[in-house]
């Protein structure tokens, strides 16, 4: 039997970074510009587990969390024509690097970190990972994760853009491409 290859169009689209760069908002603005579902995999990992994500880390543990991560990646990345929003520390397991990699089409937000650390006070309450760590621990923890998001498709560097204009951007130019590559 042969196996028709996804074309690019309908290959979903994944975006990945480090927490608080957008990955939530920007993702299901990008869903209802092209009218694709949007999933988000923390808020799967919610519903599964019926609770925030810091109760998961905190009841469960991260192991279980990061499980949970893996098999619901697995899932969604294997379908056609969504939106993936992954949590920022999905892509340091190799199986998901792997399985978004070979059928998605992956879109890294990249931030410098001067001014990424001007967004930490929005993210402190529910990031379990950063609770408790210094800004040197968060530093280190935010360089130490960019060989992880260098594996990838395409790249956006966030600047002081809105997310509707970050949205639109990323919009614009998967349909250029499509036009370009089909
Ligand atoms: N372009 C932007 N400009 C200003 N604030 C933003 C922008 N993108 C996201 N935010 C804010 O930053 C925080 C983290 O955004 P979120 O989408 O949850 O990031 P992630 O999913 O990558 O962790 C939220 O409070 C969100 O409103
Ligand atoms: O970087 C991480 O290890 C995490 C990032 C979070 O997602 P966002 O990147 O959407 O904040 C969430 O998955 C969890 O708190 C762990
Ligand atoms: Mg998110």
């Amino acid at each position: 039997m042969m196996i028709k290859e996804k074309s690019l169009r309908e290959k979903s689209i994944v975006f990945i970074g480090f927490m608080g760069v957008g990955k939530t908002t920007i993702g299901r603005l990008v869903a209802q510009n092209l009218y694709r579902s949007f999933i988000d995999i923390d808020e799967q990992i919610e519903k599964k587990f019926q609770m925030p994500v810091p109760d998961v880390f905190k009841l469960l543990g991260e192991p279980a969390f990061r499980e949970k991560e893996k098999e619901l990646v697995n899932k969604y990345a294997n379908q056609s024509l969504k939106v993936i929003s992954l949590g920022g520390g999905a892509f340091m397991q190799e199986e998901i690097r792997d399985v978004c990699l070979n059928n998605c089409t992956v879109f890294y937000l990249d931030m410098p970190w001067d001014s990424w650390k001007e967004r930490i006070h929005l993210l402190m309450a529910d990031r379990p990972v950063l609770q408790g760590r210094s800004l040197e621990d968060i530093e280190e923890l935010f360089y130490s994760r960019q060989a992880a998001y260098a594996s990838h498709h395409s790249k956006v560097t966030i600047g002081k853009d809105s997310p509707e204009e970050i949205a639109d951007y990323i919009t614009n130019s998967l349909k250029t491409a499509w036009k370009l590559y089909e």
